[in-house]
């Protein structure tokens, strides 16, 4: 089985129990696709055999945390700023499966008023970002460059930045937001993943739910 493994948090539990299962013995025959430099090396450290897409095009299951979870399981992930890997391998899959807590569900994307990530390049990027800004301005967007703790930009483990969209409103139709950012020229990557969750396991005061596709 090849599985890709998810970045955050919440992944992380998941990896940990991957390779617990391993080392006991009650998993064998699978193969890891990392979506993080820092899963990949949680992965290592725990024995996970890894390979990439390239060698294996075609995933069967990966399990991944989210920020925000919509009324149709569309997703907004990369606060971690691994949203372009992820979109990579998780876009792979035959099966994505998705763990939150009740916290990130929301009734738009955007709606809980924390950031949009979107992954561009860093060759001017305030001018990408002054065109992320103009597109979403019925929505109230506004737009600014991730940093670091240290207050320099936050970088990819492409060697990209990110600018996080701040919305006040819903942006309305998910694929033209999407093909709309995808648009303008020094963008990589959005951080919305329409339609590509096949189930979703929320966890919240009462015990599991599990949404399917
Ligand atoms: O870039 C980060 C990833 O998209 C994470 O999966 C997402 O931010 C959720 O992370 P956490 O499980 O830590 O809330």
């Amino acid at each position: 089985m090849v599985l890709g493994l998810g970045t955050g948090s919440t992944a992380k539990h998941a990896v940990d129990r991957i390779g617990e299962l391993l080392r006991q013995g009650r998993l064998t025959n699978i193969i890891g696709i990392p979506t993080s430099k820092k899963t990949q090396e949680q992965a290592i450290s725990l024995g996970i055999p890894l390979s990439d897409l390239d060698s294996h095009p075609t995933i069967d299951l990966a399990i991944d945390g989210a920020d925000e979870v919509d009324p149709h399981l569309n997703l907004v992930k990369g606060r971690g700023g691994s949203l372009l890997r992820e979109k990579m391998v998780e876009g792979a899959c035959k099966k994505f499966v998705c763990i939150v807590d009740e916290s990130k569900l929301v009734k738009y994307l955007g709606g809980s008023g924390l950031a949009m990530p979107v992954e561009v390049v860093p060759f001017c990027w305030k001018f990408t970002a002054n065109k992320l800004q103009n597109s979403f301005r019925n929505s109230g967007c506004v737009a600014k460059l991730r940093k670091d703790c240290k207050g320099e930009p936050f970088v990819t483990d492409n060697g990209n930045y990110i600018v996080d969209l701040y919305l006040k409103k819903d942006i309305g139709d998910l694929q033209v937001a999407s093909d709309a950012i995808l648009r303008i020229a020094g963008v990589v990557e959005h951080g919305m993943f329409l339609d590509m969750a096949t189930t979703v396991i929320v966890a919240g005061e009462l015990g599991i739910t599990i949404k399917n596709k």
